[in-house]
């Protein structure tokens, strides 16, 4: 390679693992697929599909996304035992490129609180764990836990050895986010330098964000330490205070290459879809001022910047809207747009209808919305396509219709109609608000005894007009699920909602009520 040629950074997104052990945003395998697919549109190096040993639903996420990625890696995580690598490996099985992705814990405290076990027994087990792996593809990445809190010489010890194994990528984990970018960026170095078969691995960063330093800190260690790997996800998501965020990190590195001088593979116009999808999916909203995807990252509301923009958009804008998926939106939408029209800003927007019949479906949606609404934006149209996919999932309660009743100085009351497979039923009930009515009336028939964990209202885009997009998560025996609804009503939005996460905890062989 000629000197000063950019070397690759390689993607490596974990919003289907650790994203998903954010409290609350457990997706469903339809949902993983649907993200997974964005993924690979965007040009991730590699997906890491989940914990195959975590849960059967996992195990079958994972193994349908490895059957159906074709251009990027994916991966499972897995412990340090043969049980759970042999369990990444069957779930990995349908790829045409996988890799599994072990781990242990290497800091004392880890070893011998978390554990239980000794740094001998420890050095042991990773290196087995990695000759395992092997057994069944040569991309094995090993990642000492809680790496940042480690002892240097110990770490060196260990990954030394599992390189010697085959661990082709070391992951050094930032775990609880206690890395500080410039000792965390010279950690790495140290190890690169004093493991002599350090260039046998290609050396990767994975950071929390739990001091707000988790990009930071990733940058540090791919500019001090070297690392070519970042591990990342959408919007940030993950475990507690989240991950280093995947369109920050490939942002700066883009934005300044004059620094960094190294080469991404990303579509960056898929950033701003991924995002929202991720968002819908999960519920956690994206913050208006979040950079790059948040609503407000391009928006100019003072007067010196406005004239700045006008005459130059450089003057206060280090990035293009359009070049991270924000559409320029060219074409305004409504009542009178037809099918061709839709259909290019479903392209645009990365979202891909599998069949000639599912976009029928999804444009006679847009224009019965179109009827009530002037103007619909990108979000109405991620909404309604979204709402046509979970139709597909073969709902078993579905939303058909509502009356609601609220005045002053009464009990607000709610009388609902929806199909329990397939078959219509009504009912009514009083409430403390009127969601409250709603989800009363509907727990009159089904009677699931889940707990509501969250409710949350947003307005899609802005105004008065603007659909309502509800999330409402739910909880039953252990099980955690998110439900979301859309609708120019926000009452009917939070009952679609409710229905929508009583799909989820529902299924054939374990009926919420099984009178039903
Ligand atoms: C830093 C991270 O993000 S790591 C990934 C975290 N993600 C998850 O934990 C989500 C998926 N996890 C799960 O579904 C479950 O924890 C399972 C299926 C993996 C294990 O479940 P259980 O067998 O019930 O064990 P449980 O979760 O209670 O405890 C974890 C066990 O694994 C051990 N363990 C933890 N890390 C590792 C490791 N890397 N390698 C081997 N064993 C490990 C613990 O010491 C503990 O062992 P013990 O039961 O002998 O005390
Ligand atoms: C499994 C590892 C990489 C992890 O998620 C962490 O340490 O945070």
């Amino acid at each position: 390679m000629a000197a000063n040629s950019p070397e690759k950074l390689i993607i490596f997104d974990t919003t289907l693992r650790d994203g998903e052990q954010s409290p609350g945003a457990s997706m469903t395998k339809d949902e993983k697929i649907r993200i997974a697919k964005q993924l690979e549109r965007m040009k991730v190096d590699v997906i890491e599909a989940g914990f195959a040993a975590a849960s059967p639903g996992d195990f079958e996420a994972i193994k349908a996304i490895a059957g159906i990625i074709k251009d990027s890696t994916v991966c499972s995580l897995s412990r340090a035992n043969d049980k759970d690598i042999a369990r990444a490996a069957e779930a990995l099985q349908p790829a045409e490129r996988k890799r599994i992705h072990t781990f242990l814990a290497t800091s004392p405290l880890h070893m011998e609180k978390k554990l239980r076990m000794t740094p001998d027994q420890v050095f042991e087990q990773a290196r087995l764990a990695v000759r395992y792996a092997r057994k069944f593809t040569d991309d094995v990445e090993f990642s000492p836990e809680d790496g940042s809190r480690s002892d240097m010489d110990f770490l060196c010890r260990v990954l030394e050895a599992v390189i010697a194994e085959g661990a082709t990528t070391i992951n050094f984990a930032d775990t609880v986010g206690y890395g500080v970018p410039e000792l965390y960026g010279h950690m790495l170095k140290t190890l690169r330098e004093r493991i002599p078969n350090s260039d046998k691995a290609i050396w990767s960063v994975h950071c929390h964000n739990d001091l707000g330093m988790a990009v930071a800190n990733s940058l540090a260690g791919v500019m001090i330490g070297g690392a070519r790997q970042v591990e990342c996800t959408i919007n940030g998501l993950g475990e507690r205070a989240g991950n280093t965020a995947l369109e920050e990190i490939v942002m700066a590195v883009k934005t300044r290459r004059d620094y960094f001088n190294l080469d991404i593979g990303i579509d960056t116009t898929q950033i701003v879809p991924a995002s929202k999808l991720v968002s819908q999916i999960t519920g956690f909203a994206v913050q208006p001022n979040k950079s790059v995807v948040g609503a407000n990252a391009f928006a100019h509301a003072s007067g010196i910047h406005q004239d700045g923009v006008l005459k130059a958009r450089d003057t206060y804008e280090i990035m293009r809207a359009e070049d991270v998926g924000w559409s320029a939106n060219k074409i305004v939408l409504g009542k009178l747009s037809g099918r061709n029209a839709f259909k290019q800003r479903l392209e645009e927007l990365g979202i891909a209808l599998e069949s000639e019949t599912e976009v029928n479906a999804a444009f006679a949606r847009f224009k019965e919305l179109a009827d009530r609404k002037s103007e619909i934006f990108d979000e109405d149209i991620i909404a309604l396509v979204s709402d046509e996919q979970h139709s597909h999932d073969k709902e078993f309660y579905r939303f058909v219709s509502l009356s609601q009743h609220s005045e002053t100085g009464e009990k607000p009351s709610a009388s609902v109609v929806f199909s329990i497979d397939g078959k219509e039923s009504s009912c009514e009930a009083e409430g403390n608000g009127p969601v409250d009515a709603i989800v009363n009336a509907i727990e009159t028939k089904v009677a699931s005894g889940a707990e509501l964990l969250l409710f949350s209202v947003n307005a899609i885009t802005t105004g008065t007009q603007s659909q309502g997009e509800v999330t409402m998560r739910l909880s039953k025996a252990g099980r955690i699920v998110n439900g979301v609804g859309a609708d120019l009503d926000i009452v009917v939005a939070s009952a679609k909602a409710y229905l929508s996460a009583l799909n989820k905890l529902h299924s054939k062989s374990e009926k919420l009520n099984p009178q039903l």
